[in-house]
């Protein structure tokens, strides 16, 4: 796991690097402008693409000197530099690399008037502007320079931030900042890359290292990390030798309607292919063939048993795909909360649980919700934007002591302790019904198999994000189907990445 920083955190990390590494804070800067380049010219080798750098006086804008400098001296024969000169306030380091950039690369100009920018098509925008020191809303000088690079067709590739975007906080109103096709942003990811609002901003990003100080942006407190596949593949058990079924647990799937079946098999299936011991689906006695040609391995218990089964014996319970939300299946998921045992909570038993809002508070502790937006703010009230919806959904997960994993392109699973993990995996292609049955899926199944609700609920939506982003390398849709078939080939990529 990786700590998230804010700006002033990032700053702070900054200070740190400089003083103990020591170096200093123009090498850093090169450092950063270096790592930058590096990016740059295996995305875009022609040396003759006309370069324009738009440069602000912070530092920001001093990388973007740096930058400008460093490809020149590469051999990108067109560049020129654009200096926003708006403020009274320039950086040191603005100032030393504008002189470097006078003295080791005279040809470059260095244009002042807008009426000089004539951006075309196959031109490339180096945003440099503002980077993680926005503290205002865009206006002005600013805001025309804004818009002039977002109205031309060339390709911007911004410098750490998109100039006018806001790295963390909530993100209302109209965006008026620069949007940029690629941002190569410098040791973290900034918090709001994360945001659903952030996309008229970003297309996509990449992270380079900076040589930042690892142990100290470890050490400062942030109730934001970012799962990586090094933290996965930590905790990821092996399968020992001697281990037979009873090792992996037993799920119980309570799942499936007349009309929504497929959601129980998906989920079931999901459940066996992410390694569970044994399964059990109960649905209505309709979908049992079904069951049986889709999973034969699976078991069954039929719908109206459900209140006669020992559920001790299951070490995972997941309730809600295709469920439905009527009376029986309201008192399935009653008799269920009765069992205080973590329970995975997903699709109608989220939709009960909104209708019969004193049920929220019988959730057993350390069970897993898995709402998607809608499905969330009909649990926990209307939100206007992500950042107060995260927000809501970290408080919830610290009262109630559950895990909320709230889906999305980049989903949140927000922890009882207050933290929220942000998944980095998975892709638009994977934006098809199913999905969340089998994540419901294989969640449970890694419940079932002994890990903590914390451990499964990361395991299981990294994996799932992860399975479809190999998947769509050689495809445009991912099916669900698709999907769980693909589970345990990746289980056994990630473990021997491990031995
Ligand atoms: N550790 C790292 O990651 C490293 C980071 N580095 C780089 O440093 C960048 C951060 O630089 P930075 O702190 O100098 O801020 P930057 O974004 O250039 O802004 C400058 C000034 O602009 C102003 N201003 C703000 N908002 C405004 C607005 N809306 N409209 C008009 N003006 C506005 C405000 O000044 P003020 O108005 O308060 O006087 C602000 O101070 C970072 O993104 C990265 O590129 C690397 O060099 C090295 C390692
Ligand atoms: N654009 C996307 N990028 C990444 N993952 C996505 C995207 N769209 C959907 N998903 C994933 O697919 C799943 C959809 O869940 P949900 O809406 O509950 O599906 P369903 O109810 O149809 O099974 C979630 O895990 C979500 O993260």
């Amino acid at each position: 796991m990786q700590n998230l920083l804010n700006s002033s955190q990032i700053k702070d990390v900054d200070a740190y690097t400089i003083l103990h590494e020591p170096i200093a804070s123009i090498d850093l800067m090169e450092r950063a402008s270096l790592a930058f380049v590096q990016f740059f010219i295996a995305k875009f080798p022609e040396k003759e693409s006309a370069i324009w750098v738009f440069c602000g006086q912070g530092n920001n804008g001093g990388d973007g000197l740096a930058i400008a400098r460093l490809l020149s001296k590469i051999g990108y024969a067109d560049i020129k530099v654009f200096l926003a000169s708006y403020s009274q306030h320039t950086s040191d380091d603005y100032i030393q690399n504008l002189a470097r950039l006078q003295k080791e690369c005279p040809a470059i100009p260095l244009l002042k008037d807008l009426k000089e920018v004539h951006l075309s098509k196959n031109d490339i925008v180096v945003d440099a502007l503002l980077g993680s020191g926005l503290n205002k809303p865009l206006t002005g000088n600013y805001e025309e320079l804004a818009r002039k690079i977002n109205a031309s067709s060339a390709k911007v590739v911004a410098v750490d931030v998109p100039t006018g975007f806001k790295s963390e906080g909530e993100l209302d109103g109209v965006y008026n900042g620069v949007n940029a096709d690629l941002v190569i942003t410098f040791q973290l990811p900034k918090i709001n890359f994360f945001f659903p609002e952030s996309t008229e901003a970003i297309k996509k990003f990449e992270v380079v290292p900076i040589g930042l100080n690892e142990t100290y942006i470890e050490s400062l407190p942030s109730h934001w990390k970012l799962v990586t596949e090094e933290f996965i593949r930590k905790i990821i058990k092996p399968r020992e030798r001697f281990s037979h079924k009873g090792t992996y647990g037993h799920a119980l799937i309570v799942a499936g309607n007349t009309e929504t079946m497929g959601a129980a098999l998906l989920s079931t299936s999901a459940c066996l292919h992410a390694g569970v011991g044994l399964v059990s689906a109960c649905i209505p006695q309709s979908g049992l063939n079904a069951l049986n040609v889709a999973a034969p391995e699976a078991m069954y218990i039929r719908r109206e048993n459900f209140e006669a089964a020992d559920l001790e014996k299951y070490q995972a319970i997941a309730i809600g795909p295709g469920l439905g939300t009527e009376e029986s299946q309201q008192q399935i998921l009653e008799h269920s909360l009765l069992q205080n045992r973590p329970l995975v909570l997903d699709a109608d038993a989220l939709n009960m649980l909104s209708h019969h809002k004193k049920l929220q508070q019988k959730i057993p502790a350390q069970s897993i919700l898995t709402p998607h937006v809608k499905e969330f703010d009909r649990l926990f009230g209307d939100h206007h934007n992500w950042w107060s919806r995260v927000e809501a959904a970290r408080k919830k997960a610290e009262e109630l002591q559950i895990i909320i994993v709230l889906k999305n392109q980049y989903t949140f699973i927000c922890l009882p302790t207050g933290n929220i993990c942000i998944n980095p995996t998975g892709n638009p292609a994977m934006a098809q019904g199913g999905m969340g049955d089998v994540l419901t899926g294989i969640i449970t199944s890694f419940l079932a198999q002994g890990y903590t609700s914390a451990q499964a609920a990361m395991l299981g939506v990294y994996l799932h994000g992860k399975a479809g982003d190999i998947l769509a390398e050689k495809r445009e849709i991912v099916t669900a189907s698709a999907l769980v078939k693909s589970l345990p080939r990746l289980l056994k990529k990630i473990k021997s990445a491990t031995n």
